[in-house]
Parts: structure tokens; sequence; C-alpha cells
């Protein structure tokens, strides 16, 4: 759908130079979705990945982020392999509501109520981000918590619509759940992509 140089917003990652690669389509359907735009794959433009390295190389940072939409409806492989040979670090943005493909250094599930994560792209996990929309989503995230590996870090971060209203209670959440972290969409803040 688009693809751009920026800093990565929200998570473990938050605050790093990385080139988003954001691809079409999406079979999810949150309601709050930021990038609704991105859901009919066929009213984006395709382009090769040969074409996508060519515009990474044209940066400094070697950190790419694969979003969408939601990124695991295709094989990842071939890009994730081509990415990887150009000396890249790939980084993932995912529902995980489709089976995981492709070769990945960092792995953010954010699981979602309309179409729930499958239990094997929980277990990779690297970063858990569940977006908090209202207080039943706390019961949601920790029933996914339970799911993902040990080393894997936890965040909680606010609808943007809600942020007003769910920020306080994710602050107070994770001092009583010091297990986990705030995560904001401080590119949001920064108005930058
Ligand atoms: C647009 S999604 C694309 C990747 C994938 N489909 C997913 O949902 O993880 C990228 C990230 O933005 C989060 N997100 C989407 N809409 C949001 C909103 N209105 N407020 C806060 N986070 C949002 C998602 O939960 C996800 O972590
Ligand atoms: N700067 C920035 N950081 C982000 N982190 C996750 C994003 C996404 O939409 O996947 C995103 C995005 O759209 N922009
Ligand atoms: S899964 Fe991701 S891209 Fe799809 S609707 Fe939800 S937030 Fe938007
Ligand atoms: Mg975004």
């Amino acid at each position: 759908m688009e693809q751009f140089y920026t800093i990565q917003g929200e998570g473990a990652n938050a605050g790093r130079a990385a080139y988003f690669i954001r691809l079409g389509g999406c079979d999810v359907g949150c309601h709050w979705c930021d990038v609704k735009e991105s859901w009919d794959a066929d009213a984006h433009p395709r382009l090769t990945i040969e074409s996508l390295i060519a515009e990474v190389r044209q940066h400094p940072g070697r950190n790419v982020v694969i979003t969408g939409g939601e990124p695991l409806m295709y094989d990842l492989g071939p890009l994730t392999q081509a990415l990887h040979a150009a000396g890249c670090q790939n980084w993932i943005e995912t529902s995980g509501a489709h089976p995981l493909s492709g070769e990945w250094d960092w792995i953010c599930v954010s699981p979602k109520k309309f179409k729930a994560p499958l239990p094997e792209v929980l277990l990779h996990a690297h970063e858990l981000k569940v977006v908090v929309f209202n207080k039943s989503d706390f019961a949601w995230a920790e029933q996914h918590a339970a799911l993902v590996g040990p080393q894997c870090r936890l965040f909680l971060q606010p609808e943007w619509s809600k942020a007003a209203a769910v920020t306080p209670l994710i602050i107070d959440y994770v001092k009583q759940h010091p297990q986990w972290q705030v995560s904001l969409q401080t590119h949001k803040y920064l108005d930058i992509p």
C-alpha cells in the first residue's frame, strides 16, 4: 500500500529509525483500525521485491517493519529472505490471525477480538502489544499473556480515539501489574508518518 522511512512509534523498538512497508489487505476488521484504507488489497499498486529493496537502500537505516493491513495474509518468505540478503533487520507488526511465514528478527503480535491470534504465532512473539479500547481489554490482554513465551515483552497501548479515557486506566494497571509496560503511538504525538 505504501512505504516510508520514519521512526518506529510503538512498543519495544519505539524511537528507532525504520523503513515501513505497509502491505494492503486485511480480513480482521477492527472497528477502530487506524488504517482502514489498507483493507482492500486491490485498491493499491503492486511493487516488486527488487524495487522495495532499492528504496530501502536509499536510506541509512536497516531496520524494516513489515505491517499492513495484515501482512501474514501473504507468504512473507521471499520478501524477508531478500531483505536479510540486503543486510536488513526484519520486524513485523501482526494480529497473528494467519500462519507465520518469513524470517524475523522481531515479532510484535497485537491480538484482536475480531479474529483471534493463532497459538503458534503467539509462541514466537518477542512482543505482545494489546490495544486497550475499554476495561474488558485488560482481561483479554492477560488471556494472551498466558500464551506467549517467557521472554516476550508485554505492552498495553491506548486505542487512539479513546486515549484520554483509557490512558489513566493503563497507567494504574501497569503500576499494579509491573510485568506490563505502557506503549504510546508516539508518531501521532510527533506528527510524523
Ligand atoms: C494498523 S496495525 C497493522 C498490523 C496488524 N494488522 C496488526 O493489527 O497488528 C499496526 C498496529 O497498530 C495498532 N492499531 C491499529 N489501530 C489502532 C488504534 N486506533 N489505536 C491504537 N493502536 C492501533 C494495531 O493493534 C497494531 O499493533
Ligand atoms: N511511526 C510509525 N510507527 C508505527 N508502528 C507501527 C505502525 C503500524 O501502523 O504498523 C506504525 C506507523 O504507522 N508509524
Ligand atoms: S488487524 Fe490490524 S490492519 Fe487489520 S483491522 Fe485490525 S488493526 Fe487494522
Ligand atoms: Mg500505524
